[in-house]
């Protein structure tokens, strides 16, 4: 009996996609890009230099983008050895939003085309936002745009918070969002707010509707909190983790996985928040960890906290956060153990907006028995899922190539 331990790096793509032109994307590179400007001397606050990733990059982070872009990172090499499995994956689905990543590598891709809110003012429906207020018993809202979840709480947050109207907002991505005061207007009343706007949804086909609860007194100091809550649907069909639960397994989310499944498949659930809390929960996971289980944890911050916000210093200091943490794990490892470390989409941090790039994802593979080398492009990140029910030996997933 074997286990596996996947962190998904939430955002970490390795160049565009041959689609990426259908979504505003071609040239969107996220490693690429942050390795260029450290290396140009553009990311000096709190780090310096080069970007420093020395155990991704000995597990095979650079051939693999390479294999991606045909350009080397700057700052790294193609000379050392490698001692991962490595290779990097196109996505299928038809949107580059968090769901449809992490669906299609637990082997599930999404086929079918979200519902979204494209008009950037006036997004939403009166119809729709009419009955979430009057079901919530409010009267009015905020927002109802397109913005990025923290301008849009200097902007509004202290109106939120005179005249306790929630703040509706919405992305390229099929979301709904809803900002609220944690303390004026309460976490407990936002959830439910959250939970009516989910059933409302329904018709609209939204993929998420997310809760964003921020603390402060002013525009000056507004943060937003680890309660953020995801209320995605469930997949279309069942995943690798419905498969392995089913099967007697143990399936450990650790972040906000359990939320991105609408827990469908998910046996144990840890919630942390910050990328070093992240890794506690993940080490301390895989320690208690029995046979047959799958330790699954989204680092959610390099997306919300750095790509989001076209933050590329303080994405290249977390990664280099993140690469100081790996050898942790693989001192962890037992003999059956695999690691995949990937990721579920791009989010350039020197792209025009604030909206995810459409990329292609890393697919790593390390652990005491895995064969270093080349795993190529994968044309879906099924490929993933697949690997994974190869692993646990599951019966095959409809969708993508086992790499093991
Ligand atoms: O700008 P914030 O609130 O972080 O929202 C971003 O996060 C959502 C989920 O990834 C995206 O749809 C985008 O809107
Ligand atoms: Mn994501
Ligand atoms: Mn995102």
């Amino acid at each position: 009996m074997a286990r596996a331990i996947v962190l998904m790096m939430d955002s970490f793509g390795v160049g565009a996609t041959a689609d990426a032109d259908k979504f505003g994307d071609v040239g969107a590179d996220t490693f690429g890009s942050i390795a260029r400007v450290c290396a140009e001397g553009g990311a000096e606050v709190g780090r310096s230099g080069p970007l420093s990733l020395p155990n991704l990059s000995r597990l095979g982070l650079a051939r693999l983008a390479y294999g991606s872009t045909g350009k080397v990172p700057a700052g790294f090499n193609l000379e050392e050895e490698v001692v991962g499995a490595y290779g990097f994956a196109a996505e299928l689905s038809s949107g580059k939003d968090t769901p449809s990543g992490h669906w299609e590598m637990a082997g599930v891709p999404v086929l079918f085309d979200w519902g979204y809110f494209t008009d950037k003012q006036n997004s939403f429906p009166k119809e729709l936002t009419d009955k979430i207020l009057k079901r919530a018993g409010l009267t009015e809202f905020l927002g109802n745009c397109h913005a990025s979840g923290t301008v849009i709480l200097e902007r509004l947050g202290e109106e939120h918070m005179r005249t306790g109207a929630p703040i509706f907002y919405t992305s390229a991505d099929s979301v709904f969002q809803i900002a609220c005061h944690e303390e004026t207007f309460g976490l407990e009343k936002l959830y439910e707010l959250c939970q009516i706007a989910r059933e409302e949804l329904t018709p609209y086909n939204i993929g998420r509707v997310i809760a964003r609860p921020f603390v402060g007194q002013s525009a000056m100091d507004f943060a937003r909190t680890g309660n953020r809550k995801d209320y995605a649907v469930k997949p279309p069909a069942p995943t690798v983790l419905d498969k392995l639960a089913e099967d007697g397994g143990s399936v450990i989310s650790v972040g906000k996985i359990a939320d991105i499944y609408a827990h469908s498949g998910i046996t144990d659930m840890v919630k942390a928040t910050g990328l070093e809390a992240l890794w506690d929960a993940t080490l301390k996971a895989v320690d208690e960890a029995k046979d047959h289980s799958l330790v699954f944890t989204n680092f959610v911050d390099f997306d919300s906290s750095y790509g989001h916000r076209r933050d590329l210093n303080g994405y290249a200091s977390a990664l280099e956060y993140f690469d100081t943490r790996l050898p942790e794990l693989m001192e962890r490892l037992k003999a059956d153990d695999i690691v995949i470390i990937t990721a579920d989409h791009g989010c350039d941090p020197t792209w025009t907006g604030t909206d995810h790039t459409r990329e292609h994802v890393p697919v790593i593979l390390f652990g005491p028995g895995v064969t270093p080398g080349d795993l190529g492009k994968r044309d879906t990140f099924a490929d993933i899922g697949q690997s994974l029910a190869s692993h646990f030996r599951l019966t095959p997933m409809e969708y993508g190539t086992s790499f093991l």
